[in-house]
């Protein structure tokens, strides 16, 4: 099988017709041929209601027919990625112990804490592994601790990677680790699939961490690791604690801050056109202030800089939010992770309200990372209406029913003229006669080419230069025809070519951060890096 991308880059398969074994006769039905099998599994998938049971038959199917669940994913990536990914794959985690079948990735426990090597050993296929999604399931989408339920998030994550970026199926390890849970109603069930015991103190976790990424880093010597999922403060502490020492990278923190960077840039385009005001004059507010606020604040703050702001300056155009209101000095005793964007320059009584929030800022931009379902009332939307003629408005938490807003709510209080972009996918609406499309900030567009990118450089480290890279990569890949359609970002079922030029991006960022080992790269042209990745790319 092939696949082409047409001139508008949209995937087509061709199938070539394989003579059928003789030693198969008799034992698969007469008549089976590819494409008429693929149209089965999607008449199967379509048969089914309710977004739990296509996760669960899609999870059969991959299990079952890896080729035939990728060529379909590959082929219908609007419609597959939200039940393998966000919303759906929230429903999953939160049902794992009860739909559970037979195991996907890699279990390790605090039990095996002294023998952590011998268990990750156990993984089948030890030479092959590039890429691992670690989580420890404490902070799953917006949805919470769900312990060792957040196990289909590294396997969707890793799913993505394979149809994304062309990983190798067996290239890829998803694990979630038992740490134990902190949520009752798991503890209290008894179908339950991890330790019945309250998750462990850090200074225990921190032992565990260690053992397990020195184990990783010698019995997978080409692994690359992204870390997903973890609670706020040791999402943060882990990327530090290993970041210059193992090529790893924390997707919440980092590949959110770069899709939303890409996002923020392509939408502040059109809002500055439209109100007359530069880059340099924008003011973000952030609604939700932990590892996915605050990474993307520090890639917004990281980007300023670029363009010629001192870090102070860059530092003035961002707020944060929290569950207490503003973030400022005058506040009392703050995370470590909020205090760089504390504000200095207010004085006054603690500010709670949202509104009152607003017209302090007169923001250009609110991003909502914060887990609150509906914060963006229909009040907010018009206030950010009032003061921009083109508001950006991201409500970016996941699954779908805790986004801050939806489409339709952002685009009815804005009169058609908000930049819209979610963490999970909303239908396209027709306003006033006209289509319009949202946006979909998802770090989904981020990680696959920025790990492809990273496998390939051989890279000893992710630096933030290969992050922003893949950033300002994803940002520029938009085609002349989605700008014209209003697009924030180019539409996914052109996920491979995206992730080629992501990957380009990354490998030259590798390159100049001295952090690569692949000598021949360096001498490629940028056309011929072009060409040579999609070679290297796994194709079902
Ligand atoms: N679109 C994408 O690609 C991504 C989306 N996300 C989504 O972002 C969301 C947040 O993730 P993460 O940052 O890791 O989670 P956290 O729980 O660390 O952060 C949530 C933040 O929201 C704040 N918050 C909670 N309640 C309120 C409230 N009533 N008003 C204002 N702020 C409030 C919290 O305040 P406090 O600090 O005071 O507790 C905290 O700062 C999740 O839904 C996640 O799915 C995450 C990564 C990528
Ligand atoms: C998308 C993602 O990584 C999250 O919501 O956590
Ligand atoms: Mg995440």
């Amino acid at each position: 099988m092939t696949i082409a991308l047409t001139s508008n880059g949209v995937q087509k398969l061709k199938v070539a017709a394989q003579p059928r074994p003789q030693l198969l006769r008799g034992l698969t039905p007469p008549v089976l041929t590819p494409d008429v099998h693929a149209m089965r599994c999607l008449e199967q998938l379509r048969s089914k209601d309710k977004g739990i049971e296509k996760y669960i038959y899609l999870s059969m199917l991959k299990e079952q027919d890896p080729e035939m669940f990728y060529r379909l994913c590959l082929s219908h990536m609007t419609e597959f990625t939200p039940i393998i990914y966000t919303p759906t794959v929230g429903d999953a985690c939160l049902q794992y112990s009860h739909i559970y079948r037979r195991p996907e990735g890699l279990f390790v426990s605090i039990k095996d804490k002294g023998n952590i090597k011998a268990i990750v050993s156990n993984w089948k296929q030890l030479d092959e592994a590039r890429i691992s999604v670690v989580t420890d399931g404490s902070r799953i989408l917006g949805l919470g601790d769900l312990g060792v339920n957040g196990m289909p998030i590294s396997v969707g994550k890793l799913s993505l990677y394979i149809a994304g970026a062309g990983i190798r199926p067996e290239s890829t390890i998803p694990i979630c680790l038992d740490l134990g849970t902190n949520t009752q109603k798991f503890l209290d069930d008894p179908l339950y699939l991890g330790s019945r015991q309250k998750r462990v103190a850090s200074e225990e976790m921190d032992e565990f961490m260690d053992e397990f990424m020195e184990a990783m880093s010698t019995t997978f010597p080409k692994l690359m690791i992204q870390f997903e999922d973890f609670s706020t403060d040791n999402a943060f502490r882990y990327l530090e604690r290993y970041r210059n020492k193992y090529p790893v990278f924390n997707d919440d923190i980092q590949g959110t801050g770069a899709v939303v960077l890409s996002g923020f840039l392509n939408a502040a385009k059109i809002s500055s056109a439209a109100s007359g005001r530069p880059l340099s004059d924008h003011r973000i507010l952030f609604f939700g202030a932990g590892s996915a606020g605050v990474g993307v604040a520090m890639q917004l703050m990281s980007f300023f800089t670029l363009q010629g702001m001192s870090a102070e300056e860059a530092r003035s155009r961002i707020y944060l939010v929290d569950s207490q209101g503003l973030v400022f000095d005058a506040r009392g005793k703050l995370a470590e992770h909020k205090k760089v964007f504390s504000r200095h320059d207010y004085q006054g009584p603690p500010m709670k309200n949202i509104l009152d929030i607003i017209d302090y800022v007169q923001p250009t931009a609110l991003l909502g990372l914060s887990t609150i379902t509906d914060a963006f009332t229909p009040a907010v939307i018009q206030a950010m209406s009032a003061i921009n003629p083109r508001p950006i408005i991201f409500p970016l938490s996941n699954p779908v029913r805790l986004s801050e807003c939806t489409f339709e709510a952002a685009v009815t209080h804005t009169g058609g003229n908000v930049l819209f972009a979610s963490g999970s996918p909303f239908n396209p609406l027709d306003f006033e006669g006209k289509a319009l499309y949202p946006g979909q900030g998802n770090n989904m567009y981020i990680f696959p080419g920025l790990g492809l990118g990273a496998i390939l450089a051989k890279s000893k480290s992710v630096t933030d230069s290969m992050v922003e890279a893949a950033s300002l990569g994803l940002a520029e890949s938009l085609t002349p025809e989605e700008r014209e359609m209003g697009l924030l970002y180019p539409r996914i079922e052109r996920i491979r070519e995206i992730s080629t030029f992501i990957a380009k991006q990354v490998i030259r960022a590798a390159q100049k951060a001295n952090v690569d080992d692949s000598e021949s790269l360096r001498t490629m042209s940028d056309s011929a890096l072009m060409q040579w990745i999609p070679t290297k790319m796994w194709n079902p």
